[in-house]
């Protein structure tokens, strides 16, 4: 079977680039920028990476990310994650990027945005991977600072797919950013949320109702809620769920506890996805390792998830077909 989840192709939806620094890149650009960062080896690095909850880690992610300065360092960031898909079978992924924890650095927009793109464009190329880029706020800062950020999005529209909201979830909720989700929608991208990750299902039902988002970003608190649970199946909404983001920020306290398989079997279209990988102890196939050793998850439930990430993908359906042939034609191979 774990030959089998590696061998599936896969799509990622829920992928914040920035949460792919390694600490072996984190330390080459620290020193090729001259930026001071409080590490000196890789096991420095690693002790560091002991969290307790979603702003212990937000905290040092930030802190990681100041050693991106410029478009090559970007393009670095990137290009290492795409070899990453390659050894993980991702054949199409929807990064995140905040470019907000890059402005405020004087970082601009442009700089972060074109060396992301360009090592997507290589990984078409070189393993024709394909790739959409989704630009999130970060939901602790004002709503009026997001407005130049949406604007920015906006210049570069053909290069972006969708707007997302990540950051510190509890006392920020889906409503704060509504004026701002409603100009995003008129221009035409397509909108996520991180909602009920740690917040209560009132943050799930506002992302909906308010952002109208059309996929769900963790949405794992919504067991909570009978309704929401109906509502989420009846209209299949995306769930990105990243499981061992979820262990390492103690949302579930160990893999046993998680609930992924409950909402799968609910009928929820759940997704597995990595978050911030190089934080979080493994790239896509270890989540999916991970739930499948301690959740008694049966093939057919591998390959739901794998062909639920190509079905809430936002690519066009002559695409996702072709993607689901691929899914078929692996499980062909391995009867
Ligand atoms: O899991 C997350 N939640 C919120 N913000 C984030 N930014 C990176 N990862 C996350
Ligand atoms: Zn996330």
């Amino acid at each position: 079977m774990i030959e089998l989840i590696k061998s599936l192709p896969k799509a990622e939806l829920h992928l914040h680039i920035e949460g792919t620094l390694e600490p072996k890149l984190m330390l080459e650009l620290a020193q090729r920028n001259s930026v001071e960062i409080p590490y000196t080896n890789i096991e420095d690095i690693q002790k560091a990476y002991e969290f307790t909850n979603l702003q212990s880690f937000l905290d040092i992610y930030y802190a990681g990310a100041s050693v991106l300065l410029k478009e090559e360092d970007f393009y670095s960031l990137t290009w290492e994650y795409i070899l990453k898909c390659v050894d993980n079978n991702i054949i199409h992924t929807e990064i995140f990027f905040d470019p907000q924890t890059h402005t405020k650095r004087g970082v601009s927009f442009y700089t972060a945005l074109t060396g992301i793109k360009e090592a997507l464009n290589d990984a078409k190329k070189e393993f024709g991977i394909t790739s959409n880029i989704i630009v999130c706020f970060l939901r602790h800062l004002d709503q009026e600072e997001c407005f130049k950020t949406l604007d920015e999005a906006i210049e570069y529209k053909r290069d972006i797919i969708g707007v997302g909201l990540d950051s510190s979830e509890l006392g920020n909720p889906p409503s704060k950013f509504k004026e701002l989700f409603n100009k995003a929608r008129k221009e035409g991208f397509k909108i996520v949320a991180h909602a009920g990750e740690e917040a209560d299902v009132s943050y799930i039902q506002e992302a909906l109702d308010i952002l109208k988002v059309q996929r769900v970003d963790h949405g794992v608190q919504a067991m909570h809620s009978k309704a929401l649970m109906q509502r989420l199946k009846e209209e299949q909404i995306p769930l990105t769920v990243c499981p061992n983001s979820n262990i390492e920020l103690k949302v579930f306290e160990n893999y046993k506890k998680h609930n992924i398989k409950e909402l799968l079997d609910f009928g929820l279209n759940v997704t597995v996805n990595s978050d911030d990988p190089a934080y979080f102890k493994g790239y896509l196939n270890q989540n999916y390792i991970n739930i499948y050793e301690n959740l008694k998850l049966s093939k057919e439930d591998i390959v739901k998830l794998v062909k639920n990430s190509f079905n809430s993908a936002f690519i066009d359906k002559a695409l996702k077909k072709e993607y689901l042939y691929r899914v078929d034609e692996v499980l062909k191979s391995f009867e």
